[in-house]
């Protein structure tokens, strides 16, 4: 289960002095170990990883060729202690700009976790999923699939939304409609058919109102939360979200309070029709089913309220947003967080991932881009949005984050 990335010499790094280091990454006892050495590049732009299926050795490490963390501006660590500590379930929402490295620092936390005795779920909102790829596992599906490797368990949850959609709309074409239920049954989602059936949902699907896929992929979420309330699932200590770019993300959000004020309005027409007509109703016998429909909508529009509390109660939950270190990436961030801000999301920690360490050659390129990056990195300390929050940087790695031994690498880096 060790990967294997061996083919190391790779051209852009040719130049660099063979400061080879060997960090060994221990994993479980009853696992193959493996080795990963570390080389610098001469001009020293990124860490060379590579994950070696070789028993372990654990000789210290040469002091001056350790991986290094990055000096720069305010760096701070995670916490993770903080975030370890307890048994009470936390929930960590990781979000930011596309292929900044949400995916990596979700799956990298998430199996930190459960290496430090947390039972774990990951679950991506992402439409475009890549925690398969992160865990180098097939995790599609829509349902939970457990992570080998970690100490303990680890499982994983695709949602999407996209997909569903798509599935909706076609069921909704079949069988005069009645495909609907069958489909939104199979998602679990047959309540939300039966009880929104009289605002036509076929239309709305057709013309569908902002936050529609949003608004399946949080049904379901909020289906894994009831799930995770029961007993069987109690086991589950620590979850992280792995959330899409940061658009869908704030749809996301806001999703419940939608959810919420037209649930209510529905309600409250519910309400009137049964007044009006429940002499009527009564006669016919038809009063109670409506009775039970009524109940059934105020069942969802309380789980949507309880989705909307979670994201907002600070004791259990955090938003961590992930950047890169480039202007753009940093503006959309600081939007981001003024966002979260009005959406009452906590939000405590800044990574910026995918940063350069110094450049110690004459690499011209390296220097240029170390130097603008450090000019992107100068932007949080003055960004009122940005520069309250703790800042964590992750280095540029020379090699795909994937697999399990990777995201453990990465995550001592990054969770400490
Ligand atoms: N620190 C790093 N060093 C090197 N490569 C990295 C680092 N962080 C992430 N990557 C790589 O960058 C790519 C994108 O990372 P990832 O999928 O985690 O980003 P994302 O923000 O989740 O992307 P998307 O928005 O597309 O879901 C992956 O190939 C990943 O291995």
């Amino acid at each position: 289960m060790a990967l294997s990335v061996s083919s190391f010499a790779s051209s852009s790094c040719r130049n660099f002095p063979a400061t080879n280091t060997t960090a060994a990454v221990g994993l479980r006892s009853d696992l193959p170990k493996i080795h990963t050495p570390i080389s610098r590049c001469k001009t020293n732009p990124t860490f060379r990883v590579s994950f070696l299926p070789v028993r372990v050795t654990r000789k210290p490490p040469r002091k001056s060729l350790q991986v290094r963390s990055v000096a720069a501006p305010s760096e701070a660590v995670a916490g993770f202690d903080e975030m370890v500590s307890g048994t009470a379930r936390k929930y960590y929402m990781l979000g930011g700009k596309g292929g900044v490295g949400k995916t990596s620092c979700a799956a990298s936390l998430a199996v930190k976790f459960a290496n430090n005795g947390h039972p774990t779920l990951v679950v991506s909102t992402d439409p475009a999923h890549s925690l398969s790829d992160s865990f180098a596992q097939d995790l599609t599906g829509g349902m939970l699939v457990p992570v080998e490797g970690p100490d303990s368990p680890l499982f994983a949850l695709e949602i999407n939304p996209e997909k569903a959609r798509e599935e909706f709309r076609n069921a909704s074409q079949k069988n005069g409609g009645t495909g609907v239920k069958d489909f939104m049954d199979g998602m679990g989602l047959g309540m939300l058919v039966e009880q929104l059936g009289e605002l036509k949902l076929g239309e709305l699907l057709d013309t569908p109102p902002p936050g529609l896929d949003e608004a399946i992929a949080i049904s379901k979420a909020s289906i894994v939360m009831q799930f995770l309330e029961s007993q069987e699932y109690s086991i589950f200590t620590r979850i992280v979200f792995d959330t899409a770019p940061t658009g869908h993300t704030l749809r996301l959000l806001s999703l419940p309070d939608f959810l919420d004020a037209s649930i209510g309005k529905i309600l409250k027409l519910k309400q009137k029709l049964a007044s009006a007509t429940s002499a009527i109703k009564s006669v016919f016998g038809q009063e109670e089913t409506r009775q039970d429909a009524a109940d059934k909508l105020e069942r969802l529009r309380e789980r949507m309220v309880k989705v909307r509390e979670l994201f907002r109660d600070t004791d259990s939950t955090e938003f961590v947003i992930v950047t890169i270190p480039t202007v753009m990436a940093i503006s959309e961030s600081s939007r981001l967080h003024a966002s979260l801000k009005r959406e009452n999301v906590p939000v405590k920690k800044l990574i910026v991932n995918q940063v350069l360490p110094p450049s110690t050659s004459d690499c011209k390129f390296c220097a240029m881009k170390r130097k603008d990056q450090m000019r992107a990195l100068d932007m949080i300390k003055d960004d009122p949005e940005l520069s309250n929050l703790t800042l964590i940087q992750a280095p540029l790695v020379d090699v795909e984050i994937r697999g399990v031994p990777a995201l453990q690498f990465m995550g001592d880096i990054v969770w400490k």
